[in-house]
């Protein structure tokens, strides 16, 4: 049978991306293609290194060309992936993909947990990830990544001081918290924080990134809008727990990144403490703050549930000792790690399908 590249292109222009659904040929996800009378070779560019559909998407490949070539033509697939990025030519951190808010409307919903362990999942997926902790009322990063006593080094680049972030777990991390003795309750004034967060962003040596993920305070405050004035945010995830008084003020939370001066697309709700399992009944669920609210907080705001996170002692644990749990072995960790995911093929639907979004103008 003799086939050309031509007729290879068109076999895979009738793979579609599942997320995108459009074919990966016009997507230009396919590169480096080789064929010969014997063998044929390509590469699948992935938007994320973190795609759940890596396998799908490589067989429905394999399928395709092998209609055109037949079983006795050796195909050879590498798959890879390129982060997407509505963000090319920022005139601040052009070297960072996206940026995610992590937001909450209540507090002590497990915000910084989720932030922490989606970070670490991206980076075990082999994504280049940044995280910036600014939550001034209570900024836990430090001790999630066993890090509360390091300090970030500053380098002197052009005659400026430029701030290097400490990296654990293949992570980049500057917080808040680096910034204030651990044991001292510093309160911080809304002014001295929002400074502190612009450098974050302006003076920082973050490199290249995938993903930088910003674990924001509770509520609305100064600190969202120094952020959107900042930079341009790719996309806000929404956590909160099923309780109506959690659930109320996620709804706050969301309608503030959906006003048209913010704008920023609402990636997802992600429910945490979703339900109570004993570690060792893991089939076991108690609904003990109730069932079903992340859902329909989602739908109201039509936007996708990105997971449920069940309450388990040692999510906590790990948090405290400064383990992130989505290290371990285990049904929590399958969780944040599928979770991840998800949140990655939103970044990547997202970057597909909108423009890139503003960033916000202080009108006065
Ligand atoms: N799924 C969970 N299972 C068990 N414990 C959890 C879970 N999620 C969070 N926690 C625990 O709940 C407490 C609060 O979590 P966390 O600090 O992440 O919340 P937060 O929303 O970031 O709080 P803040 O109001 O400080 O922003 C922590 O002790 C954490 O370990």
């Amino acid at each position: 049978m003799s086939f050309t590249q031509t007729d290879i292109l068109k076999a895979l222009g009738t793979v579609e991306d599942p997320d995108l659904k459009r074919d990966l040929v016009s997507l230009n996800m396919i590169k480096d293609l080789v064929v010969s009378p014997d063998k044929v070779g390509f590469t699948v560019v992935l938007t994320t290194p973190a795609c759940p559909l890596k396998e799908k998407i490589r067989q429905d490949c394999e399928e395709a060309v092998e209609q055109v070539v037949g079983p006795e033509v050796a195909i050879n697939i590498l798959m890879t992936s390129s982060v997407t990025t509505q963000r090319d030519n920022a005139p601040l951190l052009p070297g960072v993909k996206n940026i995610v808010a992590i937001a909450s409307g209540k507090g002590g919903v497990g915000k910084s947990t989720v932030t922490t362990n989606l970070a670490v999942a991206l980076a075990q997926a082999g994504a280049k990830v940044g995280l910036i902790d600014a939550d001034i009322y209570g900024p836990s990063i430090p001790v999630m990544f066993n890090c509360e006593f390091e300090q970030p080094a500053v380098k002197q680049v052009n005659g400026k001081n430029v701030i290097i972030p400490i990296e654990h777990y293949g992570v980049k991390l500057l917080s808040i918290g680096f910034l204030t003795p651990p044991e001292s309750a510093v309160v911080w004034r809304g002014p001295m924080a929002s400074a502190a967060l612009k450098q974050f962003f302006s003076d920082t040596d973050w490199g290249e990134l995938d993903y930088l993920l910003i674990d924001l305070p509770p509520g609305t405050s100064d600190i969202h809008l120094t952020m959107v004035q900042t930079v341009p945010v790719t996309g806000a995830v929404i956590v909160t727990t099923p309780q109506k008084v959690a659930l109320a003020d996620a709804h706050k939370g969301m309608a503030m990144f959906r006003q048209p001066q913010i704008n920023v697309p609402i990636l997802g709700v992600v429910e945490n403490m979703a339900y109570f399992t004993p570690e060792e009944l893991p089939d076991n669920k108690y609904y003990i703050f109730g069932q079903g609210g992340g859902q329909t907080l989602a739908d109201k705001f039509e936007v996708p549930l990105l997971g449920q996170v069940p309450l388990v002692q040692g999510v906590r644990e790990s948090g405290d000792s400064g383990f992130p749990v989505v290290m371990k072995e285990g049904v929590t960790a399958g969780v944040f790690k599928d979770l991840a995911e998800t949140m990655a093929r939103q970044i990547a639907i997202r970057n597909a399908n909108f423009t890139q979004t503003q960033r916000v103008e202080l009108k006065v």
